[in-house]
């Protein structure tokens, strides 16, 4: 039964447990057709395995899943995917160019092989055996695979890990010409800037819940952080310990700071430090939105822990 048809993915109050791990407590997901959703969460958040369940890999314990309106196991639905998971093994010996001829040769309608291969950019890797590339090389390839049957669905678990900026920034235009194809993207990632870059949506998860979903502006208006930028002769920690900010880390010879109160923080770094230099306020980006948002979250787990106890 079809009951999102506006979605090519769903989740509707999934729970999965591993043994004692609650991995997802209630979850609820929409990919719609032709966007980029981008899956944030730190470590344990319950990504991989939100993702293993579209693919139909793992079952749910109680909710629904849905894969273009089926059940994800059904050879319809995984026929229009294309997957990249971060434990991805190939056959060492087979050059580029039969990996990507055999891969495309499961689905009905794929791309010329020439066409994936500049998408990848891997064309000068065709006729070099898999085994032999480097791990940035075979992300790359293994992307190429994911794209070749013309997927109407791209699953991408953190697909730029280990890849240089060259080749992040040529894999971020492929993703871009993708979804301007109609493709929809589900993107792992826990580079913020890649998110940023990118997605249409986000959905943020910590320990098994979604804790937040909407544009990378709405996650962004959700906090009221800025960062302040200054050279000082003050320090990360003297820094930190002022009430009013949430993070200081020194970066490239400056401070950088995150704070809900940026003028009273400003007064305070002139009064206290009469040489400090190129001080710069900006409002929040992804990455403090996304810090704040979670540590609001691990805090509420806490003391939900507590309560219990
Ligand atoms: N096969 C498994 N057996 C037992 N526990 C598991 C298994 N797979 C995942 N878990 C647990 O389920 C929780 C969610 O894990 P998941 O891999 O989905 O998180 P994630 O958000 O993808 O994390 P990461 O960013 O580290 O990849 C974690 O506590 C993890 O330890």
């Amino acid at each position: 039964m079809n009951t999102s048809a506006s979605c090519v993915a769903a989740l509707r109050g999934v729970c999965k447990r591993y043994g004692r791990v609650e991995a997802l407590r209630g979850i609820d997901l929409d990919v719609r057709p032709g966007e980029l959703l981008a899956a944030l969460g730190p470590n344990g958040a319950g990504k991989s395995t939100s993702i293993a369940l579209l693919l139909g890999l793992i079952r749910p314990d109680a909710g629904r899943v849905e894969l273009f309106g089926m059940d994800p196991q059904r050879i319809e639905a995984r026929r229009r995917i294309g997957v990249m998971l971060q434990s991805a093994v190939l056959p060492p010996t087979l050059r580029v160019r039969e990996l990507l001829r055999l891969t495309a040769s499961y689905y009905a309608n794929p791309r010329s092989l020439a066409d994936s291969a500049t998408l990848a950019g891997i064309e000068d890797l065709l006729e070099r055996p898999y085994g032999k590339l480097s791990g940035g090389q075979q992300r790359r390839v293994q992307f190429a695979l994911a794209l070749c049957g013309r997927p109407r669905l791209l699953f991408l678990d953190e697909p730029t890990v280990g890849m240089d900026i060259e080749a992040r920034q040529r894999l971020w235009s492929a993703m871009r010409a993708l979804v301007d194809e109609g493709c929809a993207v589900v993107l792992t990632t826990h580079y913020l800037e890649e998110a940023e870059a990118l997605a249409d949506r986000v959905s943020v998860m910590a320990r098994g819940r979604v804790i937040h979903e909407g544009t990378v502006d709405d996650l962004r208006a959700r906090v009221d952080v800025r960062r302040i930028r200054c050279v000082t002769a003050l320090t990360c920690e003297q820094v930190r310990a002022w009430p009013q900010v949430s993070d200081a880390q020194l970066h490239e010879g400056r401070l950088q700071i995150a704070t809900v109160d940026a003028e009273d923080v400003v007064r305070r770094l002139l009064s206290a430090d009469a040489d400090l230099a190129q001080l710069e306020v900006q409002r929040a980006g992804l990455a403090e939105a996304f810090t704040e948002l979670t540590r609001d979250a691990e805090a509420a787990h806490a003391e939900t822990e507590r309560e219990v106890a």
